[in-house]
């Protein structure tokens, strides 16, 4: 809705469409509307535009790009509208004006904010363009290059930046509505001509056809297979070099391809799943809206290594004070340089600097060897070492330090949280917090419940998550949980490649060109292959405690590569020894280089183990890694380790570099098409009957059975029974 309303001169529109007043079918019909009858009444001067609860709009309505021709079609003749009025119109920009939001305050013919508010185009992040005549009405206001940056990114930008660019005439720091209808008075009557912003010329560049040669490659290079940035630069750059009209008819081809892409389904499932995992729930019926989270008003994290520093890191910049424990002196310097290091990298990239972060303050981050600080901290992360012993000491030692009550985390990345909580007497206040390197960096927080947790503590840790600006998912307890439990298979299936004739650079181009940031060789060697070499022998799968006379390439009856295994004893760690699946420039090197000697290595170990090479298409490669991936995702779902597909989905994006174009790996099997998905498993398993993470799941099989239904109804196949979460 939009309500309609005349004070004095000025008539007032107010979007009303909570909680964001997205531009809904009716919003735009009131809107329309409203102009119109501000038009007809002789005694309208001019026209307010604000949005109802402290929000401009945060745009087009995404639920309703079920039916896309008619709502991008809507919006552009409404701000066309808006822009021909004969009497000024202001708009009031409160809180958002994001997409359509930003297009409809384009279309007036001045823009008032508030300090606090934020304005951009993001329709490239929902696999779109600014499809209501923005990519033209922009960079004519504040020049092609700020425009392309905004549109290509679909950054958010302050208001303070807004008005240094030329968005925005005015910002506010107090009642952005009175101030609106201030300006709407004072313009009352001046010509509104030079307002409109389709009959300004753009601002010309001294070299536009060189910059805009230079943009296209960046914005290609960052895309990588997404095709809406690339789409965007093309209607900015329609701007750039033909009249409005001209330019709005490209930018209304270009978002037809983008349409009917796939792609922006895909971001737009992304955007819904990230939304709907905060919703989480648990078997005791326990969820989201009956669990309150408690205050985290202090916190420590136990351990300085790679993972515990981008944690302290991450909790500084969330501003929660904390203590950062060592186990002895030497220890603790090394890890108190390392964050101090991160720390100042961090506030350079931050408006305001070192003070907003205040971590020179020892009130707020304070280092230390001494178990007994923790006595009054709120939440406690463990990183230390991935060593089960180890944990369950530090475990014993800190429900006995801890204040009652206080939240016990450890960030593990495969560990059963239910024998970590074992070690305590607060097995209630036992969660999994598993971040992902570098934690300060990625976005995801993999919370995982064990037997015992809470709901408070599961609230907690959500809670903690999104004060850490990371997206919490929620998950039960298993070997590997989700991501790395999905993980497994898709890297087995890599190994096996090479075995049977496949080269690491060759897997590695396949899913590159797929959309993954690494390809899962170049990813072992930046990880290390030394991790999973340690959780190998750990679980007595090669080492010393293999019992002898298990052969090569065997164990448990299943097929076993060795192949990390030799490489590790060779001493090839990956990047940090400068040798790995691949060779760099000298050990710690990022520029991976196929190596001669890996070549001839897997030449040998074919001939050694009677392997008959053969050549291996793209269309096996990619099968083979992310169906196993896949379906070991619906066997995870089977087993109620995640309440639903779109949780396996935020993961993937969030956590392992999946291309956020296809929606993760659940949302893309569904469009694949289950039956393909299941025909290709069942066929690579008949030729591997010994590999088991080939063998479709029982619960895929049942949703072809079903007749493939859509991804939303998947989990209404599943009997309640089987959560584990
Ligand atoms: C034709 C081509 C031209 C296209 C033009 C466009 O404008 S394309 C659009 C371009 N615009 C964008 O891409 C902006 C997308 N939105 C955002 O970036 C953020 O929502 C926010 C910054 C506005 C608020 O962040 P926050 O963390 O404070 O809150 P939150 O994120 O949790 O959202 C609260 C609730 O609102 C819901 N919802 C939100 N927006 C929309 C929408 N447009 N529509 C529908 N629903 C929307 C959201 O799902 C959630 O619902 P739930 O789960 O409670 O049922």
């Amino acid at each position: 809705m939009a309500h309609y309303a005349r004070g004095s001169a000025v008539a007032v529109i107010r979007l009303c469409n909570p909680p964001v007043n997205a531009l809904s079918l009716a919003v735009l019909q009131a809107l329309e509307d409203g102009l119109k009858k501000a038009d007809a009444d002789p005694s309208v001067k001019a026209v307010m535009i604000c949005g109802e609860n402290g929000k401009f709009s945060a745009g087009a309505d995404i639920r309703g790009f079920s039916s896309p021709e008619r709502h991008g079609g809507a919006l552009g003749p409404i701000v066309s509208l808006i822009e021909s009025s004969e009497k000024p119109v202001v708009a009031a920009i409160e809180g958002v004006a994001l997409g359509g939001g930003l297009e409809v305050a384009l279309g007036c013919h001045y823009r008032i904010a508030h300090m606090k508010a934020q304005m951009g185009l993001p329709e490239v992040t929902i696999g779109l363009l600014p499809g209501a005549e923005g990519t033209q009405r922009l960079p004519r206001l504040i020049g092609v290059p700020a425009a392309l940056d905004m549109i290509t990114t679909g950054k958010h930008i302050p208001a303070t930046e807004a008005l240094k660019l030329g968005l925005v005439d005015e910002i506010v720091e107090e009642n952005t509505i009175e101030a609106a209808i201030r300006l709407a008075n004072k313009v009352i009557g001046q010509p509104l001509g030079p307002r409109r912003l389709s009959l300004k010329p753009i601002p010309r560049l001294p070299n536009m056809e060189a910059f805009l040669r230079e943009a296209l490659v960046r914005v290609k290079q960052q895309a990588r297979g997404w095709l809406a940035p690339e789409l965007c630069f093309q209607a900015v750059r329609a701007a750039a070099e033909r009249p409005f009209a001209a330019g709005v008819r490209r930018e209304r081809e270009l978002l037809q391809v983008l349409l009917t892409s796939g792609q922006a389904r895909a971001l737009q499932h992304a955007f819904f799943a990230e939304r709907a995992v905060r919703r989480w729930a648990a078997p005791s019926g326990a969820s989201w809206s009956s669990a309150a989270p408690q205050p985290v008003r202090k916190a420590a994290v136990v351990g300085l290594g790679t993972m515990g520093r981008g944690i302290v890191t991450s909790l500084v910049k969330a501003n929660i004070p904390l203590v950062a424990l060592e186990q002895n002196l030497e220890y603790l310097n090394k890890g108190r340089k390392a964050v101090m290091l991160l720390l100042e990298r961090e506030a350079m990239k931050m408006e305001g600097g070192a003070q907003t972060l205040d971590f020179h303050n020892p009130a707020r981050l304070h280092f230390t060897v001494d178990f007994d600080l923790l006595r009054d901290v709120d939440l406690v992360i463990e990183a230390v070492f991935e060593n089960m012993a180890l944990k369950k000491e530090i475990f014993h030692k800190l429900s006995k330090i801890c204040k009652p009550g206080a939240l016990l985390c450890t960030n593990t990345s495969a560990l059963n949280i239910d024998e970590i909580a074992s070690a305590t007497s607060c097995p209630q206040q036992v969660i999994g917090t598993h971040f992902f390197s570098p934690a300060h960096v990625m976005r995801l927080l993999e919370i995982i419940r064990g037997r015992h947790t809470s709901p408070t503590a599961i609230a907690t840790a959500m809670q903690l998550a999104k004060a850490l600006k990371k997206v919490g998912v929620v998950v039960g307890n298993c070997f590997g949980f989700v991501g790395n439990r999905m993980m497994f298979p898709y890297v087995q299936q890599a190994v096996f490649l090479l075995e049977e004739g496949s080269r690491p650079e060759a897997v590695d181009q396949v899913l590159e060109d797929f959309g993954f940031k690494l390809g899962p060789f170049r990813m072992s060697d930046l990880a290390g292959l030394d991790v999973g070499w340690r959780s190998r022998k750990d679980q007595g799968l090669t080492g010393p405690s293999l019992p002898s006379g298990t052969p090569a390439r065997q164990r448990h009856g299943q097929r076993y590569s060795p192949l990390p295994d030799l490489l590790c004893e060779q001493g090839r760690f990956g990047q940090k020894t400068g040798k790995g699946w691949y060779q760099y420039e000298q050990a710690g090197g990022r520029t991976a280089t196929p190596d001669p000697w890996l070549h001839s290595f897997l030449s040998h170990y074919r001939d050694t183990h009677h392997i008959k090479t053969r050549f291996i298409d793209q269309e096996e490669i990619l099968e083979r890694c992310l169906f196993s991936l896949i379906n070991e995702g619906f066997a995870i779902l089977a087993e109620g380790i995640a309440s639903g597909p779109e949780h396996l989905d935020v993961i993937y994006i969030n956590g392992y570099g999946w291309p956020k174009h296809r929606g993760g790996p659940m949302f893309y099997a569904s469009t694949v098409g289950l039956p393909r998905v299941l025909a290709k498993l069942q066929k690579y398993s008949e030729v591997h009957p010994d590999v088991p993470g080939l063998r479709p799941s029982a619960f895929l099989k049942k949703l072809v059975a079903a007749g493939n239904p859509p991804i939303k109804e998947w989990m209404s196949y599943l009997s309640q029974q089987s959560s584990k979460l």
